[in-house]
């Protein structure tokens, strides 16, 4: 945990900037992480979002395991939020999250109509940590290439309202909150998922966590994709390092497993999907 820096700054700096836009804004909307709702989620800004409704939405529904998303959809109902997931490399995804927005917001709208107030479009926010998916999902709502998406913390750039539809508008800069490394799991999931760099953290303890937990609770996705065999005891690790390099043909480097290989094939393979339908946190854990 040592070389994880927490930066008090950044983090002021965005909760300012939070706080500010939020004064403008009728909803929030979410985004989490389905393969890790909980360490993907940061409760700095349950003091800035106050009373404002929040649709917490669960990003990457694709990779991650289905009956273990649905149970985080009832645990943030039963906690209070609206939560749905989403694949948003579904060209039409998007709609649905505006959809469930203005489903939110309906009776709002209308005590604001029979008040007598001039009806208006409704207005949302996005947040997230780093690589959730904000700027996929402004792009597609804005059909244009809005902000740089890519898989790497930290893209998104430069303040413009998205007109959606006559009812419904977006900023079109998320909010970005910065991770939290509560502890070593939160800080390990995160970076299963890209929010963070992997290595900020051990490289080879990252692998063994993971291995170990795809052993303990996905049996047969990791002996399956590399066809060998693992068997969580003694000296497994090494074991599981010289069997996926033997299987993968990776070179030895002078006469040793080429571990960094062993672990560059297999973060790909779980970041491709390759290694599939995984979540690593349950609720209520
Ligand atoms: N499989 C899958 N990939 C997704 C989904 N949503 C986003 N992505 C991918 O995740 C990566 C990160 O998405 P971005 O939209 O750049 O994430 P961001 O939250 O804007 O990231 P920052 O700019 O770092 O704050 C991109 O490669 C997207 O294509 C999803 O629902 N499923």
């Amino acid at each position: 945990m040592a070389q994880i820096q927490w930066f008090p700054g950044h983090m002021a700096k965005a909760k300012r900037e939070i706080a500010e836009k939020i004064k403008l804004i009728d909803i929030v909307v979410e985004l989490v992480d389905a393969r890790a709702p909980y360490s993907s989620k940061n409760p700095l800004f349950n003091g800035i979002v106050n009373n404002k409704p929040r649709l917490i939405v669960m990003t990457k529904e694709d990779l991650a395991n289905p009956k273990i998303t649905k149970k985080w959809i009832q645990y943030y109902k039963d906690h209070g939020y609206y939560a749905m997931s989403v694949n948003l490399k579904q060209f039409n995804e998007y709609k649905k999250i505006i959809q469930v927005c203005k489903e939110i917001l309906k009776d709002k709208m209308e005590r604001e109509a029979k008040k007598g107030l001039k009806p208006r479009a409704m207005r949302a926010m996005v947040l997230g940590i780093p690589n959730v998916g904000k700027s996929t999902f402004i792009n597609r709502l804005a059909k244009r290439k809005a902000t740089v998406t890519g898989n790497k913390p930290g893209v998104t750039k430069a303040q413009q309202i998205i007109k959606v539809d006559k009812d419904f508008e977006l900023f079109d800069t998320p909010g970005v909150l910065w991770p939290k490394f509560e502890n070593e799991t939160v800080a390990r999931n995160i970076a299963l998922i890209g929010s963070i760099k992997q290595q900020i953290l051990p490289r080879e303890d990252l692998f063994m966590y993971a291995v170990e937990h795809l052993v303990k609770n996905y049996p047969r996705s990791v002996e399956n994709r590399y066809q060998i065999e693992i068997d969580l005891e003694g000296d497994w690790i090494e074991k599981c390092y010289d069997d996926i390099a033997s299987n993968k043909k990776i070179k030895p480097v002078r006469g040793i497993t080429d571990y960094e290989r062993v672990m560059d094939m297999f973060f790909t393979d779980l970041f491709d999907g390759a290694i599939a339908n995984v979540t690593w946190e349950l609720p209520y854990e």
